[in-house]
Formats: structure tokens, sequence, C-alpha cells
């Protein structure tokens, strides 16, 4: 079928999405001030090797996966084309690079309007996770396959949340107003799965400020699933989030016998 002809993901019933192409837009444009000083975070070393590619890596590890565009600091799009080039990488996936903007949310935009037109499913990733296994990334697919808009791999909560008044001084006590019930709340993580035309959408219309692409599509009135996600698909934001990520990778080369 020509792709012209071929209906979008949304088009098709649930459980009918066959032949759909996915790709994977990957946002690394961001500083890591919470990091701490340095390169952009997504250029800095985990186990000798850049953060960005660990993610890179992990999305073309799925099958599934034919495509990856990168998302990079807005000057340093020449630098992750040649970190590209330097690594090791699937041959059966391809690679795109732009650079970024000032927002997640912007540099997310950008990526997306560099796919080409034959990909309907895109998944979005932070490059700040890079240890998200092969199964989560496989898992999201496969829901978006089955006929979802929108997926997000999600976590229950160790802790309980509480929403508070901000004070808007740091360090200054805040009124707590109201205790969500944990049961109902997940932590949510990428990446983040879409039928293409539904994202796009929600890029064209929600302007206000969002901390996660889900959430647009939830403003535009669609469900959105949580599939299971993983402990080891955490976000590296803090330097001990950076010491985990360390010893993660140390245990799966262990485990792997290199
Ligand atoms: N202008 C931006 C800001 C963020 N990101 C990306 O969005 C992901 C999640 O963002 P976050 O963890 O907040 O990264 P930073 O913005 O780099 O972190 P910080 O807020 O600490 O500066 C990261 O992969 C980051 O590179 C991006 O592509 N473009
Ligand atoms: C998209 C995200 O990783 C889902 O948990 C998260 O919202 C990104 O937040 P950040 O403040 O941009 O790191």
């Amino acid at each position: 079928m020509s792709d012209e002809s071929r209906p979008s993901p949304a088009e098709m019933p649930p459980g009918t999405r066959v032949n759909t192409r996915t790709a994977a837009v990957i946002p690394a444009a961001g500083r890591g001030v919470r990091l701490g000083p340095g390169a952009p975070k997504a250029l800095r070393a985990l186990g000798g090797t850049p953060m960005l590619i660990h993610a890179v890596r992990a999305m073309a590890a799925s099958r599934g996966v034919s495509l990856v565009v990168v998302v990079a600091p807005p000057d340093g799009a020449a630098e992750v084309k040649s970190l590209l080039d330097a690594h090791a990488l699937p041959e059966r996936t391809d690679f795109l690079v732009v650079p970024g903007g000032e927002s997640r949310q912007e540099s997310v935009r950008l990526g997306l309007e560099a796919l080409p037109p034959e990909y309907d499913i895109v998944l979005v990733h932070d490059a700040a996770r890079p240890l998200v296994p092969v199964d989560t990334v496989d898992a999201v697919i496969e829901a978006v396959r089955d006929g979802a808009s929108a997926v997000v791999p999600a976590l229950p909560l160790a802790d309980t949340v509480k929403q508070v008044e901000p004070a808007g001084v740091p360090g200054e006590p805040e009124p707590v107003v109201a205790t969500p019930e944990r049961a109902r709340l997940r932590a949510v993580q990428t990446p983040q799965g879409f039928d293409r035309g539904t994202l796009v959408r929600a890029h064209e219309t929600v302007t206000g400020d969002v901390t996660d692409d889900a959430s647009m599509v939830e403003q535009l009135g669609l469900t959105v699933v949580a599939v299971p996600g993983h402990a080891e698909a955490f976000k590296v934001t803090r330097p001990l989030d950076l010491v985990l990520a360390e010893a993660v990778l140390a245990r799966r080369r262990l485990n792997d016998g290199f």
C-alpha cells in the first residue's frame, strides 16, 4: 500500500494497526542545570559513554523502531552527529539530528517537524533516561499498535504525595492543602508513545507550559493509557541519579560479562 493511501493508526480500528512504522524522537537539548555545572546533560559521560548514546541505543534496541531523531543542543548538532558516527549503532536503524529549542516542548516539536511522512507511530524519549529497558519500549509501541492514541510507561509511587500552597521563598514552610489518594497516582516515564497525527495536533494546539507530551494529548480531551514502567527507566536529573545510573550500568556490564 502506498504511504498516501495508508490510513493513519488513529483511523484504524483497535488491534488492526498493522504495517505501522515507528520513529523515536529524543529531546536532548537541555542544559542539565539540576545536575550541576558541566557540558549539556545529554553529552555527559555515563560509564565512559555519553548519556545520549545510551538513550539512542535503548531506542534502537527495539526492532520496532526504524528511525531515531535526536534533538541536539541548539549549537551542538554537529557535535552530536560526530558522536553518532563515532559509536557503534544498529545498521537497521536510521538516524537524524536536528537542533533543539528553548523548552523541552519546543525541542520535541522541532523533532516532530523533521519526521519523514512514512512514520505513523512516534515515541518521545528523554535523553536523560538512558537506561530504559527494551521491554518497556516494546510495551509502549505495542499499546499504540493495539489502538491507543497515547501511551505512558508508569510506576506506582513509594512516597505519600502532598499538594501544598507554594511559599515562593525556598526553605519557608508551605501549607499542605491536600493528600491525593496514592493508589491512584503514577509516576510517568518515557518513552511515551503516540499515534503521530494525535501528537502533531497536540503540539499545534496546546500552547501552555507542560511537563510531558501525554498531558498535551489529555488537553485535547483524548484518552492516555498507562502501561507498566520500569525502575531502571528513571530520569537522571540530580547528581545522586548519576551515581545510581553508574551502579545500574556496572551491574549490567557484570551480568553481560564485559
Ligand atoms: N530546551 C530543552 C530542555 C530539555 N530538553 C530535554 O528534555 C529531557 C528532559 O528534560 P530535563 O531532565 O529537565 O533536562 P534538562 O532541561 O537538561 O534539565 P534541567 O531542568 O535540570 O536543566 C532531557 O533529555 C533534555 O535534554 C530538550 O530537549 N530541550
Ligand atoms: C517527560 C518526563 O520525563 C515524564 O516524567 C518529565 O515530565 C520531564 O520533566 P523535566 O522537568 O523536563 O525533566
